[in-house]
């Protein structure tokens, strides 16, 4: 974050408004009243709400519509108490708005039409302007007026999980197609994660102009590679993102999951915060990631299938392994699984909040 930026400057009212927050605090590596509690994927088919106001609408669809992104984003805020909204979108939402033919298969994820392999078809790949997601800064700003001081966390898929989408045309546990372009055309590689970068800044800075406090990179499936590979072939491309909006001096959040190798150069590519999956305790992850980063994480998913008295055990295990840490966001490892029960999600809330006031 930028040394000279505070809570005046050139930011928005909500931005002001959530200064203070413990989330905004927590990533600023502040003391905090509590410690700060958000979901990935808080918003989505755990909740009834959710499933009610979906009904009939493709998802590609009912994130264009601004009303309905607001209705969405603000129901885990109103149901759990968490202490940030996540902007309600998808990863390939940008990659859409500038004309990619793709969509979003129930059950299946995204899945894009005439996968990116070629030179020609980079070349389809064109840059993000404001005009391609008016639709953002207009829920952005209805969004922000409600949340009040509960800050509002945009996000972006990180070039290497958005290239996996786009060279294999839907979802892959091998990315091989990914990986053969990767390590068989170089240049090409290059330039796709380059142009990448350049659409997913563009996105970021919409949202962050629009509003949001706080940006998370989701870089999903990046721990398919060897550290070696992501310093030469997808770190550059990262780091431009992050750098891109470090002028805004909102927090940059992290995030991709196996990534128990890649911790230290993650941090390296220039966020403020690291999210971290389930598979490395924090306090191991701390050591990894090196000083200076707040860290966000790491409950499984999973575990919230468990009795109650698990979920609180597993829970204080995550908070022991934070306790020296000097920002904490805490978060499970990874999205909300659809078929969690929200009431747990709410008592999870409520637990980290009692077990960590101060
Ligand atoms: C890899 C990735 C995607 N999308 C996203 C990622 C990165 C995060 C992660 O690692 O989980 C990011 C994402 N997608 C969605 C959000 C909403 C904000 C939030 O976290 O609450 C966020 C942050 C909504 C969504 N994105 C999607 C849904 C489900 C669609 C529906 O409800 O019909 C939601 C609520 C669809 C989607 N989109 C994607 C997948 C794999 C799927 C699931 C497909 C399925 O199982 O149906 C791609």
């Amino acid at each position: 974050m930028s040394a000279n930026h505070g809570p005046e400057g050139q930011q928005t009212k909500h931005q002001q408004q959530t200064y203070d927050s413990a989330f905004l605090k927590a990533c600023r590596r502040e003391p905090v009243p509590h410690t700060p509690v958000w979901f990935m994927r808080q918003a989505g088919r755990s909740l009834p709400e959710y499933l009610k106001v979906r009904e009939g609408i493709p998802m590609l669809e009912s994130c264009m519509r601004p009303e309905l992104v607001t209705e969405i984003t603000l129901q885990p805020v109103r149901r759990h108490k968490v202490d940030a909204a996540i902007y309600f979108s998808d990863i390939v939402v940008p990659l859409k708005a500038i004309g990619v033919d793709l969509d979003i298969k129930p059950g299946v994820g995204p899945v894009v039409a005439e996968p990116i392999r070629t030179r020609a078809d980079l070349d389809r790949l064109r840059d993000l302007t404001p005009e391609d997601v008016s639709y953002v800064t207009e829920a952005i700003g209805m969004l922000t007026a409600e949340l009040g001081a509960t800050p509002l966390i945009g996000f972006a898929g990180a070039p290497f999980t958005l290239a996996s989408y786009l060279v294999e045309g839907g979802p892959s546990r091998n990315h091989e197609h990914t990986k053969a372009l990767m390590y068989g055309d170089p240049q090409l590689w290059a330039d796709l994660l380059d142009r990448l970068a350049e659409i997913t800044s563009a996105f970021l800075k919409v949202q962050i102009e629009a509003g949001a406090s706080a940006v998370q990179l989701f870089d999903s499936w990046v721990g398919a590679l060897a550290p070696a590979d992501y310093r030469r072939s997808v770190m550059p491309a990262s780091a431009k993102v992050f750098d891109a909006v470090a002028h805004y001096g909102v927090p940059r959040i992290h995030f991709g999951v196996g990534t128990g190798e890649l911790l230290g150069l993650m941090g390296e590519a220039g966020a403020d915060v690291v999210g971290v999956d389930w598979r490395v305790p924090l306090d191991e992850a701390a050591r990894r990631v090196g000083p200076g980063k707040a860290l966000q994480g790491n409950l499984d998913p999973a575990v919230l299938f468990s009795s109650r008295e698990a979920v609180e055990t597993k829970t204080d295990e995550v908070l022991a392994a934070a306790a020296g840490l000097e920002g904490h966001v805490f978060n499970l490892g990874h999205g909300v699984l659809p078929t969690t029960d929200p009431d747990a999600l709410t008592r999870l809330v409520d637990y980290v909040h009692t077990r960590t006031a101060r």
